[in-house]
């Protein structure tokens, strides 16, 4: 299989084929069926404390757009919630579909959000670096945020922010969501969606997939579908 993508010929369906853990037990991402998610009164909340001047670069990766922050110091780390020790920032990207009524990569009792922005953590206190890390049952904590398509202008936005009011969440132990798909993610995905208009998820959709010198080529959605959850519990605080 040449470079993984989201196209018919090297899409989520073929990366078993270099990455034999997509059929894993621990894959992410997932349905969450509300009913049957279990309420942990030991969960604690969350508490991220980002400094926006660990932001670096912002770039496209062929897969995803992504902010890339600086992971060398505990300058923006996440703690709290099903979390033991300090997780370090290190980057957020996003994930949508070729139109507003798909592109979110975890699914809700089945409904599928317009996007999805993932914040990506790892376990900076027990791991020496971030591919270490993600080798590591307990390696990584991404945060992930549903966005909804909204036809009216938005309002309440407070754009200082992208987290939602309320830090409410459901957590489940899984995995990356793109190729090498390691097993290796706490997963906290916030139940309350933020919102962006029609607008805004075009343009995610106007990103290219292809490099410079290539023939230009839109990256029209990039999400994962849900994967089995294989007895594995959801919690929620
Ligand atoms: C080794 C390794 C690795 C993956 N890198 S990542 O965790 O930043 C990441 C994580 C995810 S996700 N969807 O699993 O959080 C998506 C994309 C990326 C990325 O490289 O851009
Ligand atoms: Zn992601």
């Amino acid at each position: 299989m040449l470079r993984w993508g989201y196209d018919e010929h090297n899409g989520p369906a073929h990366w078993k084929e270099v990455f034999p853990v997509a059929n894993g037990d621990r894959q992410s991402p997932i349905d969450i069926k509300t009913e049957e998610t279990k309420y942990d009164p030991s969960l604690r909340p969350l508490n991220p404390s980002y400094d926006p001047a660990s932001a670096k670069i912002i770039l496209n990766n062929g897969h995803s757009t992504s902010v890339e922050f600086d992971d060398t110091v505990n300058k923006s780390v996440l703690t709290g919630g099903p979390l033991s020790g300090t997780y370090r920032l290190r980057q957020i990207h996003f994930h949508w579909g070729s139109n507003d009524e798909a592109g979110s990569e975890h699914t809700v009792d089945g409904m599928k959000y317009a996007a999805e922005l993932h914040v990506v953590h790892w376990n900076a206190e027990k791991y020496s670096s971030f591919v270490e890390a993600a080798s590591q049952s307990d390696g990584l904590a991404v945060m992930a945020v549903f966005l909804k398509g909204k036809k009216a202008l938005f309002t309440n936005f407070d754009p200082r922010c992208l987290l939602p009011k309320s830090l409410d969440y459901w957590t489940y132990f899984g995995s990356l969501t793109v190729p090498p798909l390691l097993e290796s993610v706490i997963w906290i995905v916030l139940r309350e969606p933020i919102s962006v208009c029609s607008e805004q998820l075009a343009k995610f959709r106007s990103l290219l997939s292809t490099a410079e010198d290539e023939v230009a080529c839109c990256l029209l959605r990039n999400f994962r579908p849900p994967q089995p959850l294989r007895g594995r519990e959801v919690r929620r605080n």
